[in-house]
């Protein structure tokens, strides 16, 4: 279990540079299996999530080049379909939550699909049901193994298009599902679809590849099938969950920060959920300044005067990804606010880890917590915790940057999934922060 030290309480200053989206980086590497000819995929973030997937892409017998920093092409020209049903891909394909989605491919092109339970984060249930609901839809039939939790889809004659309703807007089932559409025969309608910009970037990619979607980014996409996709290039977008994650680093220790190269036209709500915090941001070009908030930031009200609350929606609502990060910035506002977590059941859970730092939290229940700004009259004290999940660990890192003293972070591979090289990063603007393994 790897362990940061952090000394808290340092204003950080400088430029920043967002890394390629962890969430966009999982659907495209898989949809590198649509295809027999060559892709190439920029702005790949090396982190361990990522890592995974590739090694699992390696083990299916995709040739893989790595070009150049986060560059990297892939053929899946000649893939050993036997690794799926090998116990080293039960252990693989476990280890992320993203290794779902190399079914839908699989599905499409091969007529097969098999996956082990996914890992990912425990922040509450995370069903399937959505993604094989839409396979069998699809024409495929459908088995699991309760004693091996193990998934599979078969479709030996091939897919046919059809209209489906999703039962909810699952982001990486979307993707899945859209992935097998492409290489189905006929027309495939699904509405309630997810529609973030990571679904965005696939479908384009797949577009380029040759595929047929229309509604690109709402939530109905029309699919016309094709009987194969050729290669691409394609260029993964700067991570907004990083961004935002900056933007609250940066309020919360009173630095002057800039986020470079944001891809403003794709973060949606995230500006303006900050600025509902009082956070000051700046749009310059393709930039983010962050001011120094030396006089710290005021929680808004609603027009009629109510209460603040924060809360999570499928896009384009405010993503689930960031609301820890919300969160841990609101215990130094001025005022207070609800973060209300509507998606996952347990990702408030890590704030018994702030209340012992000295904030101000009521965990009203597993979804709401009520936070009372301290309005940097008393600073969070150091102390020693363990990262539960990938969101709240670089909350608690925040957190812990701003403190008084120094604190410990253990488990911070759950941090190390999806930020990449976070700690010399961070020591590049300043933080006092050091990797002990
Ligand atoms: C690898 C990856 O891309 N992971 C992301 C993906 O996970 P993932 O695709 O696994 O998440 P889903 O979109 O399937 O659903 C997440 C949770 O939200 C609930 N739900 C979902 C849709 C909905 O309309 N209402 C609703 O309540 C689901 O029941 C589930 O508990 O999307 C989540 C939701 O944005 C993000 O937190 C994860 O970072
Ligand atoms: C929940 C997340 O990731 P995953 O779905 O991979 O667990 C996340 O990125 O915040």
């Amino acid at each position: 279990m790897g362990t940061f030290k952090i000394e808290g309480g340092h204003q950080l200053k400088g430029d920043i540079q967002p890394q390629g989206a962890k969430n966009e980086a999982l659907q495209i590497l898989c949809a590198v299996l649509l295809t027999k000819e060559k892709v190439t995929i920029h702005n790949i973030p090396d982190i361990r999530d990522v890592n995974k997937l590739i090694t699992i892409l390696g083990n299916l017998r995709v040739k893989i080049e790595k070009l150049g920093k986060g560059s990297y092409s892939f053929q899946s020209d000649d893939l050993d379909l036997d690794y799926l049903e090998s116990e080293l891909f039960k252990e693989e394909g476990s280890g992320l939550r993203g290794s779902i989605m190399i079914v839908g491919p699989l599905l499409g092109r091969f007529g097969k699909g098999y996956i082990p339970r996914p890992g990912g984060d425990k922040i509450g249930r995370r069903r399937l049901d959505t993604h094989f609901e839409g396979f069998i839809k699809l024409g495929a039939t459908f088995r699991y193994s309760k004693e091996e939790r193990f998934y599979g889809v078969e479709a030996p004659n091939g897919l046919t298009g059809t209209y489906m309703l999703l039962d909810e807007a699952s982001v990486t089932g979307t993707a899945n599902i859209v992935m097998a559409a492409v290489l189905a025969n006929g027309t495939t309608t699904i509405y309630n679809a997810a529609c973030e910009p990571y679904l965005q970037q696939l479908c384009k990619m797949m577009v380029a590849m040759g595929a047929s979607i229309k509604g690109i980014g709402s939530n109905l996409l029309e699919i016309e099938g094709v009987e194969e996709l050729k290669g691409c290039e394609h260029t993964v977008l700067p991570d907004m969950i990083e961004i935002g994650s900056w933007i609250g680093l940066a309020a919360m220790t009173k630095s002057e920060i800039t986020i470079k190269k944001v891809s403003w036209e794709n973060l949606g709500q995230i500006p303006q959920v900050f600025r509902k915090l009082g956070i000051t941001l700046e749009r310059r070009g393709d930039d983010i300044h962050i001011p120094a908030h030396t006089n710290g930031y005021e929680v808004q009200s609603f027009i009629d005067g109510s209460f603040m609350t924060i809360s999570d929606a499928p896009w384009p609502g405010f993503t689930p990804d960031l609301l820890s990060i919300m969160l841990v910035t609101a215990t130094q506002a001025r005022g207070e606010v609800m973060i209300h977590q509507k998606m996952f059941e347990s990702r408030l859970f890590f704030v018994d880890k702030l209340i012992d730092m000295g904030a101000k939290i009521i965990l009203c229940d597993p979804h709401r917590a009520t936070v009372i700004g301290h309005d940097f009259k008393s600073t969070l004290k150091a102390t020693t915790m363990t990262s539960p999940d990938i969101r709240a660990g670089i909350s608690l890192l925040i957190a812990a940057l701003s403190a008084k003293g120094t604190s410990t972070i253990h488990n911070i591979e759950q941090i190390d999934r999806g930020y990449e090289n976070i700690d010399e990063r961070l020591q590049r603007i300043g933080a006092k922060i050091t990797r002990l393994d």
